[in-house]
């Protein structure tokens, strides 16, 4: 699967222009004609401009090379002895090629082109032909792949409904910084990481973070929920089958990129067998076809279930999590980090404003105050939810509504949540260690342990 650059200008047959360039520079490309003039000329105008060219002298060759490696592309002569070129291509496609291929041919009558139409050629270049007819060729090519695939996962993010997650990390509590500074550490890495954390702490937002940290940020981030989909689509929609997964699949489509594997404890027993494989081979067999194709994918995980327990009940594979759970990063929830309520909170405000059109609300400090003392069981999601109910209700809902404003103050209610509230804010800087938040307050440990102990911490 290629790289993602942006798609370039359609070109004439004018010089390869900058756009053209940058596409070219992704792409691998296997070259297969029998004739050697004709290998070395491709292999001299695509080699310098390319990522990586070879060249077969014949079918028996190029099949072997493609067993071994990956490329986006074949330029393939119809005309070379034993087989011709389209039918070694459509033997390929059964056994298992999700490349794109053009044709060479000197002669192209309709039934040439009508055999090759159905055995996916995505051109035809006519012998002879100038260095720029078949740069330009390739090119178009690729840009075609390029859309076909944005179009596919775009199209596959709308029907999962995962827009709502897409956003940046908000929060500067030292838990989050503290994650914060984890990715950076992990997103050079191509190892897979596991998210873990209560339900809408943010896992699917610092997988995304990563990525965009990552080398491949400017290719796909593809999260898959593994509990919306059913136990019997799960394994044609990643590894590819019939239907709208597509013969060729998720994994594939988002090779060079990212792909998120939420909820993974829904994984059924079978997938995570061939998942393992998968992960530990960098090869997938897309849709059972016969041939294995490289793959070049980084996978993420995340779960809020408890795997441990998962695996003692054999709903888990444990050579899966041994080889999913090298680096984890677990999430905090929301109230152990009530420093960051009110920054989000105004995100949320800012943002649902804009999209609902309604004039913001102002979240005054008893408001704060009061969310500040929630526990919040759904953590940033439940918040979220909650600010966009409170625009189009026009209000924040009693029971978090600023009690001073409307009854006209409750100082000792009022005290006790600032109070509250420091000594939280301090905790959380201390890393959640009492004996030092108590020597910075100037208290007793002893009185640090009677208010968690009261509030529930
Ligand atoms: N730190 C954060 N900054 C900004 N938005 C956040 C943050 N954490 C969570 N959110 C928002 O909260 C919602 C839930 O986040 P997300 O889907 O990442 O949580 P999750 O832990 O993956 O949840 P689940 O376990 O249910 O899949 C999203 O709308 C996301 O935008």
């Amino acid at each position: 699967m290629p790289e993602e650059p942006t798609p370039s200008r359609q070109g004439g047959d004018d010089a390869p222009s900058g756009g053209i360039g940058r596409v070219l520079q992704h792409v691998s490309v296997l070259v297969v004609d029998d004739e050697p003039g004709m290998r070395n000329f491709l292999v001299r105008t695509l080699g310098p401009r390319c990522r990586r060219v070879e060249a077969a002298g014949s079918a028996e060759e190029a099949s072997r090379l493609l067993d071994v490696h990956h490329f986006d592309l074949v330029v393939l002569d119809n005309v070379m002895p034993g087989q011709s070129g389209l039918d070694w291509l459509a033997e390929q496609r059964r056994v298992g090629f999700f490349a794109e291929a053009i044709l060479m041919t000197a002669y192209a009558d309709l039934e040439t082109a009508i055999h090759a139409l159905r055995v996916g050629a995505a051109d035809f270049v006519l012998k002879p032909f100038r260095s720029n007819q078949i740069l330009n060729a390739v090119a178009r090519c690729m840009d075609q792949r390029y859309l076909r695939r944005e179009n596919f996962l775009l199209k596959y993010e709308l029907r999962t409904d995962r827009m709502a997650a897409q956003g940046r990390l908000i929060g500067r509590s030292p838990r989050i910084e503290a994650i914060r500074k984890t990715l950076e550490r992990l997103a050079p890495l191509p190892t897979p990481v596991l998210f873990t954390g209560e339900s809408g702490t943010g896992k699917e937002i610092a997988a995304r973070t990563l990525h965009a940290m990552s080398d491949r940020a400017d290719k796909p981030f593809v999260p898959f929920n593994c509990a919306a989909t059913s136990p019997d689509r799960m394994a044609a929609e990643l590894f590819g089958g019939d239907g709208a997964a597509g013969r060729d699949g998720l994994l594939l489509n988002a090779s060079g990129g990212v792909m998120l594997l939420d909820e993974v404890t829904e994984l059924p027993l079978p997938v995570q067998a061939t998942l393992l494989r998968v992960i530990e081979d960098n090869r997938i067999r897309p849709g059972a076809s016969e041939r294995e194709v490289p793959l070049n994918l980084r996978f993420l995980f995340a779960t809020n279930a408890d795997l441990e327990k998962a695996m003692e009940q054999g709903r888990f594979r444990r050579d899966l999590f041994h080889r999913i759970n090298v680096l984890r990063v677990e999430m905090p929830p929301l109230r152990e980090r009530v420093g960051d309520i009110a920054e989000l909170a105004e995100l949320f405000v800012g943002k649902f404003a804009r999209q609902l059109g309604v004039p913001p609300l102002k979240l005054s400090e008893g408001v704060l105050l009061n969310f500040a003392r929630y526990r919040w069981p759904g953590n940033v999601r439940e918040l979220r939810n909650l600010i966009e109910r409170s625009l189009i209700l026009g209000e924040i809902p009693p029971e978090f509504a600023d009690d001073g404003e409307r009854a006209g103050g409750e100082p000792t209610e009022s005290l006790h949540a600032v109070e509250r509230q420091h000594i939280l804010s301090v905790l959380e800087a201390c890393g959640g260690n009492r004996a030092e938040a108590a020597r910075r307050l100037g208290v007793s440990r002893k009185t640090i342990d009677r208010k968690c102990a009261m509030w529930n911490v």
